[in-house]
């Protein structure tokens, strides 16, 4: 099968090697050239994914936005989620009318607090049964290595949502299906949220009981205000939900929790935002995730603590003081 990744980025990437490790032909778009060239020439991205020598020979790439997405069954968007609509616009029309759109993006876009299943339908005009999402615990230089995995794949209809599933399966990488687009989106999306104040605890030199605090009461959060939005209960509880905030809370592979954790030793927001190695994408969904709660009348302490931080520059102590401000509650 032919299938598109957009967005040559360390996952995109990734994700395209397992796809292409599963028997498909991959074709990679990227807009820089130096991508673009390192791939196709020498099956090698050495800007986004250098850990990875070699790429499987059945993955390719093209700045040709019509080029990339021809005959496609199946096409991938791995953008920063800030960017992806605008990206996307480009490759309305061009798109084959049969195919999967599938996002592995985790990110609520800023501008007008929507989830990327929203985004990138209304971006391509998309029908709910051709757009699908996958998200779990998948660190992507992990699973770049080829380190046993697994993930989910949601779409509103479950034979696409299978159909996907097996064209990432490998002997290393497994997919499960739901047909929770919603749940799937705010676990991708909340999680690192929770993963930037966790990376803020460890940087500031906290221990287990405050790292295991907030990602108890951040699962809490993001499990509200998931179900609040329409999402199943029973998704926060998986690997989208629970498993990628052990994974992305517990690595400093994670760049939410590499971002949290030079807040915690003391940067400023423009600080780690130069020393990150790749998108934070907590970093603006922050906010939108304080507006979601008001929107959707849940309270969301962890994420306006967070904000706080991000905007008022307070510390890792002030933010948590935020989190045992109030009444006695029961849990
Ligand atoms: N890394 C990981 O472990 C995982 C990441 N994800 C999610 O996948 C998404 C992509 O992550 P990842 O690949 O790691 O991120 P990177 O930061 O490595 O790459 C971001 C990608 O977005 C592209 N991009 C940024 N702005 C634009 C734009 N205006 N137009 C077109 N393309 C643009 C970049 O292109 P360019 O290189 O040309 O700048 C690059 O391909 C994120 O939402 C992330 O949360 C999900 C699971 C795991
Ligand atoms: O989503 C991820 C792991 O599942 C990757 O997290 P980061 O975007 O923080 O690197």
């Amino acid at each position: 099968m032919k299938i598109a990744v957009l967005g040559a980025g360390a996952w995109g990437t990734a994700f395209g090697q397992v796809l292409a490790d599963a028997g498909n032909d991959v074709t990679m778009w990227a807009i820089e050239p130096e991508i673009v060239e390192g791939i196709r020439d020498r099956h090698h991205n050495a800007v986004r994914l250098p850990s990875v020598d070699r790429l499987p020979d059945n993955m390719t790439a093209t700045g040709d936005r019509a080029e990339a997405v021809a005959g496609a069954k199946i096409v991938v968007v791995a953008i920063a989620a800030q960017f992806a609509r605008v990206a996307l616009a480009e490759f309305k029309g061009l798109i084959p009318d049969d195919a999967v759109v599938v996002s592995l993006m985790k990110g609520i876009e800023r501008t007008t607090g929507k989830r990327m299943d929203e985004a990138v339908r209304e971006a391509l005009d998309l029908p709910a049964d051709r757009f699908a999402a996958v998200s779990g615990p998948n660190l992507s230089k992990e699973i770049a290595d080829r380190q046993p995995a697994a993930t989910v794949v949601a779409c509103a209809d479950l034979d696409n949502a299978r159909m996907v599933a097996a064209a990432c399966t490998t002997d290393y990488f497994k997919a499960f299906v739901t047909t929770d687009v919603i749940g799937l989106e705010m676990c991708g999306s909340l999680k690192n949220v929770v993963a930037l104040a966790v990376g803020m605890a460890r940087g500031a030199g906290y221990g287990e009981n405050t790292a295991a605090m907030i990602e108890t009461r951040g699962l809490a959060e993001l499990t509200a205000l998931g179900e609040a939005a329409g999402a199943d209960p029973k998704t926060f509880r998986g690997l989208a939900g629970v498993g990628d905030l052990i994974a992305t809370c517990g690595s400093p592979l994670s760049r939410n929790y590499t971002f949290g954790a030079n807040l915690g030793r003391g940067m400023s927001v423009e600080e780690a935002t130069a020393a990150s190695n790749g998108v934070a994408e907590g970093v603006p969904t922050t906010d939108a995730v304080v507006a979601l709660g008001r929107e959707l009348g849940v309270a969301t302490p962890l994420a306006s603590a967070m904000s706080r931080v991000l905007s008022d520059g307070i510390s890792c102590q002030e933010m948590l003081a935020l989190l045992f401000d109030g009444d006695v509650t029961e849990e």
